[in-house]
Parts: structure tokens; sequence; C-alpha cells
């Protein structure tokens, strides 16, 4: 089975989760776009999504699925995502995609955050997936070397704009033993707007698709 199949399998066991008839919090990235593309399928019976990005907006919309602002909703039952990394408390990296800092905002309104995931994704440590951190472009330098006094080795993606207006740098090098420190760490870089750690709030629950079939992993 390839790794895309396992991605597949874990976004169509999420649409268990969607039980009520309120809108959906959407992710970013290959995993999410199998989720919109079964979540069509029941589109009638959900009001509409939030998206945590304009590529997921637009997939959105292509199947008619409407799109709300997040300031006009109320409650975020469910909000499902795709993750770089996830060790077993489900504290994960995000950002590959560049969305994480949307992502983390959905993340924080929803009840539950749902992940999914290939077999892969799902490690002891956290860090060999390079730390993704979203900063403001003027700060880019200045925040490159306060990470580096921390250990990590910045990579400025280029490149890449956000949907923010903002750059991304990929930090290389961390062993993450204390997730919600090092969060935290970060977020006090003036420049900083978000890093890809999902560890004060990490998923609720773990689709992860396998060769013999979607396992269900719930935090340690
Ligand atoms: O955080 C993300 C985007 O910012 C994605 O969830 C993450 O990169 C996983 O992507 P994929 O589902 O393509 O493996």
């Amino acid at each position: 089975m390839t790794a895309d199949e396992m991605k597949k399998q874990a976004a169509w066991s999420a649409l268990e989760y969607i039980t009520t008839d309120g809108v959906v919090g959407v992710g970013t990235g290959s995993t999410v776009n199998h989720f919109i593309d079964a979540l069509a399928t029941i589109k009638h019976r959900i009001e509409g999504a939030v998206s945590s990005s304009n590529a997921s907006t637009q997939r959105l919309k292509d199947y008619g699925i409407e799109v709300f602002d997040l300031n006009d909703v109320k409650e975020v039952a469910v909000y499902v995502d795709g993750a770089d990394e996830s060790n077993h408390n489900l504290q994960l990296i995000k950002g590959g995609g560049g969305a994480l800092t949307r992502e983390k905002i959905i993340a924080a309104v929803a009840d539950k955050f749902v992940c999914i995931a290939d077999a892969t994704k799902l490690v002891d440590v956290l860090g060999k997936f390079p730390l993704p951190v979203e900063v403001i472009p003027m700060a880019r330098s200045y925040v490159a070397r306060e990470i580096v006094k921390l250990g990590g080795q910045p990579v400025y993606r280029e490149g890449v704009i956000t949907d923010n207006h903002n750059v991304i740098l990929d930090v290389h090098g961390l062993d993450i033993m204390e997730p919600i420190k090092l969060e935290k760490t970060l977020n006090d870089i003036v420049g900083v707007v978000t890093n890809g750690l999902f560890a004060m709030r990490p998923a609720d629950v773990l689709l992860l698709g396998t060769e013999t079939g979607t396992q269900i992993v719930n935090p340690k």
C-alpha cells in the first residue's frame, strides 16, 4: 500500500467523527484533500466548513460546500487535519504545507481535533521533520539568529509566502523532548507569528492509515 493510499484510508475514516449538522473545521494538505473528497459525499447533512487555507477553501467550494469566515461561526464541533509528525501523546509537528497559523487557530476553536495521517507519521520523539515557523518578513534574520541560540538550524523556505503574507523558516536538528516548553519559547521570539508545534493543543484522536486498516490512536 502506498503512503497516499494510507492517507486516503485515514481521511475517509474521519467521516465517522462528523456527527453533527454544524460547521466542520478543515485543515490543509494531501491527506485533507482526501478528506474533502469524502466530506463532499455527506455535504447535504452539514452546514458548511471553516477552512485553514486558500487551497482547501477552493477545493471545498469546487464541491459546492459553503465556507464560512471563522468570525461568523459560534462553534466548530470537529476539526480534521493532517500532520507531519505525531508523538504518542498526539502532540504534532504541522506546517509542511505552510498553513500552520490558520490551522492552529481552528484547532484552538474546535471542540475535537481529529488528526488523519499515514503510518509513517507516528514517531517516538518529534523533530526529525523540520519544524516550520511562520515569521513576519522583516524579522526573518533576527528570528533565525534566535533559533540558532536554541540549538536549531533554520532554513528559509525560499519562494514561499503564506496565506497571511509571511515567510517560513524550517528548523532542522531539533530533538524535541519538551514540546510544550519549546512551543512557548518559540512563540516568545518577537517576529514569530506561529510555530508548527501543536503541543499545548494536541490532537484528541489520531486516525492512522496502516497496511491493515485505520488504527485509532488515543493520547497516552
Ligand atoms: O500541516 C500541514 C499543512 O500546513 C499538513 O497537515 C501537513 O503538512 C501534512 O501534509 P500531508 O497531508 O500532505 O502529508
